[in-house]
Formats: structure tokens, sequence, C-alpha cells
């Protein structure tokens, strides 16, 4: 859809104050149909700002760093490692309101493993940040190929999208799932199948 709002108006290239920041806030209070000046909504515009830089904390988190801690005695174990139902919160980029839901992060090792709760912590660089399902899916699956050089990836994610549930189509209980195969998993129907079956034991 065509935007008719100027770059300078929406303050491209410049980086936000903590006060304009307060002020936007306050303006959404408005828009809301509130009153920011009443005493419980006096903090909350700084309360708000906060909240933000908390939930998109994956912007200063280097997803690649997590991976750079690598073990080669594994007692030649070299079958599949999963991660199930890893919980996770995000922020979709349309709406930003919350995606939350459950991802599962599998891969068949190359020459070495990583420590299991790096996988988690890939996954949450990622979803703290706006995001749409499909891209967080093929980020973390990309991520741990590129870095972890595993036979194979296999990424799930099944979530619930705020957008849909609490406006727009107001439709609760809908998941949505998205997966990502790289490797053997994407070449080979077997191990496909084998992680699969995996992952909805
Ligand atoms: N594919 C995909 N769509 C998403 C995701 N998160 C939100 N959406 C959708 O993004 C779309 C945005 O559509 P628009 O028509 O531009 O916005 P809208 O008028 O608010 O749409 P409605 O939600 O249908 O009211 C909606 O259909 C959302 O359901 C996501 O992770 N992946
Ligand atoms: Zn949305």
């Amino acid at each position: 859809m065509a935007c008719d709002i100027d770059a300078e108006t929406i303050g491209v290239g410049k980086e936000p104050v903590p006060a304009d920041v307060s002020e936007a806030i306050r303006t959404l209070i408005r828009w809301a149909g509130d009153t920011p000046e009443r005493e419980g909504l006096l903090e909350t515009p700084e309360r708000v700002a906060r909240a933000w830089r908390e939930y998109c904390r994956g912007y200063d988190d280097d997803p690649a760093y997590h991976l750079s801690r690598i073990f080669h005695e594994v007692g030649g174990y070299d079958d599949i490692v999963l991660l199930k139902d890893i919980p996770f919160q995000s922020h979709c980029e349309h709406h930003m309101a919350p995606i939350v839901g459950k991802a599962h992060i599998a891969y068949l090792p190359g020459d070495y493993v990583v420590g299991i709760s790096k996988l988690a912590r890939v996954l949450h660089a990622y979803a703290n940040r706006l995001q749409v399902q499909e891209r967080l899916t093929s980020e973390v699956a990309n991520c741990i190929q590129e870095h972890l050089k595993p036979q194979g990836v296999a990424v799930v994610i099944e979530a619930t999208h705020g957008c849909m549930t609490g406006r727009g189509v107001r439709t609760p209980n809908v998941i949505m799932k998205t997966s990502r195969m790289l490797g053997v998993f994407r070449d080979d129907e077997k191990s496909r199948e084998e992680v699969l079956k995996l992952i909805s034991a």
C-alpha cells in the first residue's frame, strides 16, 4: 500500500532518544482513547520503552557467536540431536503483536557438536526481533547450517499470532506451523521422515 508519510517525518536515519520514544507512546495512549496524564499512565511511556528494548534484545545478540564453542569428543555419537519444545516469544513485524510458540531444532552432527543450550540461544537471538515466522524459521536453520556445518538441520516452529487472535480476524487457537529442512533432511526422504518422527514423538 502506498505510504504518504515522508522519511523525515518518521525519523528515518535518526537514532531515537528516550524522549522521542516516550512521546510516541504518549501519542499511542491518546490514539488508544486514554489520557497519558492520568496517574496510572504517568510512568507508562518509560516502562513501555524499556519493555520494547527487552522484547527486541535480539538486535544486540549475535546468533553466530553462540555456535563458536564446539565439542569434538562425543564418544562416536553420530545420530540426530534434537532440542524439542523450546518455548519462545517474538513479535510480528506487521502489527508488533506477540507471537508465542515453541520450536524444535534438530541436527545431524558433522565433525563436532555444540552445547545444547546454544540452539535455544540462536532461536532467541532471532526471535527477539520483529519477525515473520517463515523468516525466523529460515534464519535459525541457516545459521546452524552455516556455523555448525552439520550434515543436516531441521527446524520446526509452531506458534500462535496475537494479531490473529486478539484483533483482525479474531480467530483463537490457530497454530501456524513452519519448517525448514537443510542438508540430509532436505535431500533424503528417509532422514527427513526420521527427524519428523522424532519431533512428533
Ligand atoms: N506469513 C505470515 N504472515 C503473518 C505473520 N505474522 C502476521 N502475519 C500476517 O500479516 C498479514 C498482514 O496483512 P495486511 O493485510 O497488510 O494487514 P491487516 O489489514 O492488518 O490484515 P488482517 O490481519 O487480516 O486484519 C496478516 O494476514 C497477518 O495475519 C507471519 O509470521 N507470517
Ligand atoms: Zn501480525
